[in-house]
This record gives C-alpha cells, structure tokens and sequence, in this order.
C-alpha cells in the first residue's frame, strides 16, 4: 500500500511541487495519474521510489515511511517498486538480456536464479526471441517492453511508470498498456502518470487529477477529463 499524508513538496527554487496530497492506493489497484503540464505528477511519481524526498508529511510504502530509509538502504526499497519512464533509460552498451539481468545483480541474486529469470520475464514482454539485441537494434516499443522486463524482474509490488507511451505510437501504445493490464492481474499494483486521453477513456482505471499541485479529482473508472 501506498500512503501520503499532507505531502508537500517545494523544490529549492521555491516552486511549489505538491501541496498537501493525500492519497492511499491500495495493493493491487491500477491508477492513473493525470493533469495539465506543470501541475506535479511526475514530482508525485518521484517521491514514491525516493528519487526525491518530500519537504514535508509522511509517505509510508507497505508501511515504511519513505523518509527515514538511510541512503544505503535505498535498493532494498527499489526493489519492491519498479519503475518505467518515458525515454526508457536503458544502458546502450548492454544487450536486451544484460538491462534486465543487471536489476538482479544490482541487488545480489543467486547467479543460478538470474539466467531463468531474465529469460522469464523477456517471454512475458514478447521479447523471447530478441534477448541479444542492443537498445540500439530495437523499436521503441521493443525498448519500452524491455525496459518494463527490467522494472518487473525483481517481482515488486508496485509499478510506478512516468508517461511510459509518451515516446510510442497508438500501436506501440496498446501494446504496452496491455502489457501492464497483465502484470497488474498478476497481482502488481500500478501507477501511471500520463497525457493519453484515448487509454484513459478506454482502459477505464482509477484516475488521480493532480493540478497545481492539488489533487482535484480521484475516481474509480474515471475519465482523463482534458482536451489534449
Ligand atoms: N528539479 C526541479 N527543480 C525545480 N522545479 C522543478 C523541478 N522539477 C519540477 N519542477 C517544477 O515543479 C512543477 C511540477 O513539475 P512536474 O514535473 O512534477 O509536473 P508534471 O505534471 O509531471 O508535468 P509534465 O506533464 O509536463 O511532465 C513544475 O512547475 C516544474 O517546473
């Protein structure tokens, strides 16, 4: 579960972020977070996996209050949530199989259960065939696939994904959301951000509208509700 209790967030040049979210998502859920350029949801995203900490209120993940984890028990906490971005930030000079590997090593799995797993979680992405590959040699939609391989191989509870079609065409787009529909019935709980209004209206989910740094709107099934 995923709480935040009065969050603010000012960064250092005085914008004010978010202004006193309050929000709880629960394990299993499939939200979207939405709203206008500027009004906090990436900020909102980044403070659930600790890339940046809040200036004050408690964000409690399963419990643990976000805050107080030291630095270098930062992986520890990464590693139940996986995270996807719009520019899908894979190593270039890594093979589709190596970006994925490289998320188990960074945490130290047994080398035995690495091979099996990374194969595992490539064929759940389409990408069975494509494990050799360099970023390089594949679509965006091939990297954005490998890119959630990598978010997901660590089996976390929770899938944070900034804008992850925002790079892809309509194709490359369902394909992904599909993607993520599966993982989230497989028990992972998933937040989105995003400006897609045509997966919004049709892959109806539990929709956060975030302006201003203010949620103005959180409905079960609901609409994107903007005109871009
Ligand atoms: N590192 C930073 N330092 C200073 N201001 C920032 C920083 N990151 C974001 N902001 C500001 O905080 C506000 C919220 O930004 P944020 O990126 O969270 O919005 P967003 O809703 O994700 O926007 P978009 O849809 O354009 O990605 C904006 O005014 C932005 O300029």
């Amino acid at each position: 579960m995923i709480e935040m209790h009065d969050v603010w967030k000012v960064y250092p040049n005085g914008v004010e972020a978010l202004r006193g979210i309050d929000v709880r998502i629960d394990q299993g859920e499939f939200c979207y977070v939405v709203g206008p350029s500027g009004a906090g949801k990436s900020t909102f995203i980044k403070l659930m996996y600790r890339e940046e900490k809040p200036s004050s209120g408690v964000i409690l993940i399963n419990g643990v209050n976000v805050k107080r984890v030291r630095d270098w028990k930062i992986p520890y906490l990464r590693r139940k949530i996986g995270v996807v971005f719009q520019d899908y930030k894979l190593l270039p000079h890594l093979t589709a199989y190596e970006n994925v590997a490289f998320a188990m090593e960074a945490i130290e799995a047994p080398r035995r259960k690495i091979r099996s797993r990374v194969q595992e979680v490539l064929e759940l992405v389409g990408l069975g065939d494509r494990m050799d590959a360099l970023p390089s040699q594949l679509s965006g939609g091939e990297q954005q696939r490998v890119s959630i391989a990598r978010a997901i191989v660590n089996n976390p509870g929770f899938l944070i994904a900034d804008e992850p079609t925002g790079n892809l065409d309509p194709e490359n787009s369902w394909d992904i959301m599909y993607l993520l529909e599966e993982i989230n019935a497989r028990g992972t709980t998933v937040v989105m951000a995003t400006h897609n209004k045509e997966i919004v209206n049709t892959i109806r989910k539990r929709v956060i509208a975030i302006e201003n740094g203010v949620i103005v709107r959180d409905e079960d099934q609901g609409e994107y509700g903007y005109e871009d």
